[in-house]
């Protein structure tokens, strides 16, 4: 096995979001009619959105949302309450609107596609499913490295090839078994004890928890040598849905355009992209907070401050459309509220 050779584009430098943007939105901030601070997160997810468009009242109106999917050797070892089969079905789901993030994304009047990076199921050709095989699923990385290095770059192109311009991108996943790859990733990257980020993912007993902490410890012990790096952690322990949203981020990132990201596999992959390419982390939001038990540790880690908290634990990229909303009631108080000069309403001392 080669140690992991990652694409070029990966290295390139991101330009930080425009702080004279930033500096004027918040001075717009305070002569809204309000108390100054009073509308809190929403007053900072403004000023973020004004540093990424480079103007002091920025617009969401175009949402891409992309969902990635692949299916994960490590699920024939039962850590997952779901048959593997789910997979591709959720594909067809997703491709015919009855997913939730199907439905957020309608909300938002979002362009929307699903990818599939291959499944052990079948999944038949829809106008809303890109078709980007690169094998029927990863090996188990209990007992051998998750992919090649081929596979690797394949995946992380594929994701990087979604990103387009526009003003948000959302990733979203699905692949039966990845939260077992995305609590071994998080552990290896950060150090951690899988008890302290193993979580039960759809639904599992207290048994098979146990299961697959253990199987986890199996793997960082067998792949110690080379968790060295962040693309040898991704080859070993990833995902192809997973190394594509590290893709699409920094992709999106590179256009200009921020992105919201997900839930408990989503800031995996978050994580290793920000260790990959440290310039991606100021075009990073964090949607919200998942009831996947290891989710805090790992924002935390990063320095994040989900925007919501809803005890969701679904991916999919679901949270991240909720919060999608949110960022633009947050936008449209930015842009339309009046101005104490213009409502002639009086200031603070
Ligand atoms: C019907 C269904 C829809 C889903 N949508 C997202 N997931 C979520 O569950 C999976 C991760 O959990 P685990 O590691 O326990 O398999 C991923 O596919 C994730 O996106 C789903 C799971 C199911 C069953
Ligand atoms: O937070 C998530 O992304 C999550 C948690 C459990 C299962 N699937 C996804």
């Amino acid at each position: 096995m080669t140690t992991a050779t990652i694409p070029d584009w990966v290295n390139h430098v991101i330009t930080a979001p425009s702080a004279s943007a930033e500096a004027e939105a918040r001075a717009h901030q305070t002569q809204l009619t309000k108390p100054a601070g009073s509308l809190g997160r929403l007053e900072s997810l403004a000023v973020a959105f004004a540093g990424f468009q480079g103007c002091v009242k920025p617009t969401l109106e175009r949402i891409v949302i992309r969902v990635f999917a692949a299916d994960h050797g490590i699920a024939a070892q039962g850590t997952s309450a779901y048959p593997q089969e789910v997979t591709a079905q959720m594909l067809a789901n997703f491709c015919h609107g009855g997913a939730a993030v199907s439905v957020l994304a309608g909300l938002l009047d979002a362009d929307f596609r699903a990818v599939n990076l291959g499944c052990v199921g079948k999944v038949a050709p829809h106008k809303n499913l890109i078709d980007n095989t690169i094998a029927s699923a990863t090996a188990d990385f209990s007992s051998a490295p998750a992919m090649t290095a081929e596979r690797l770059s394949a995946a992380l192109n594929a994701g990087f090839a979604q990103a387009q311009q526009g003003d948000l991108f959302i990733g979203g996943e699905m692949g039966i078994g990845n939260t077992t790859s995305a609590a071994a990733l998080l552990a290896a990257l950060f150090h951690l004890a899988p008890e302290a980020i193993t979580g039960k993912g759809t639904g599992i007993d207290e048994a098979t928890l146990a299961r697959k902490t253990q199987l986890i410890g199996k793997a960082l012990k067998l792949h110690r040598d080379q968790l060295t790096n962040p693309a040898a952690i991704l080859q070993r322990l990833g995902g192809f849905e997973i190394a594509a949203l590290v893709g699409a981020y920094i992709g999106s990132a590179q256009q200009g355009v921020p992105v919201l990201v997900d839930g408990f596999i989503s800031t995996a992959a978050a994580a290793i992209a920000v260790a990959l390419q440290p310039t991606l982390a100021p075009w990073l939001l964090y949607a919200h907070l998942s009831n996947e038990s290891g989710h805090k540790l790992a924002l935390n880690k990063l320095n994040a401050q989900p925007i919501l908290a809803l005890d969701m634990r679904l991916g999919e990229g679901s949270g991240a459309a909720l919060a999608a909303g949110v960022v633009r009631q947050a936008l449209a108080l930015h842009n339309t509220m009046a101005t104490f000069a213009d409502a002639g309403v009086s200031h603070a001392d």
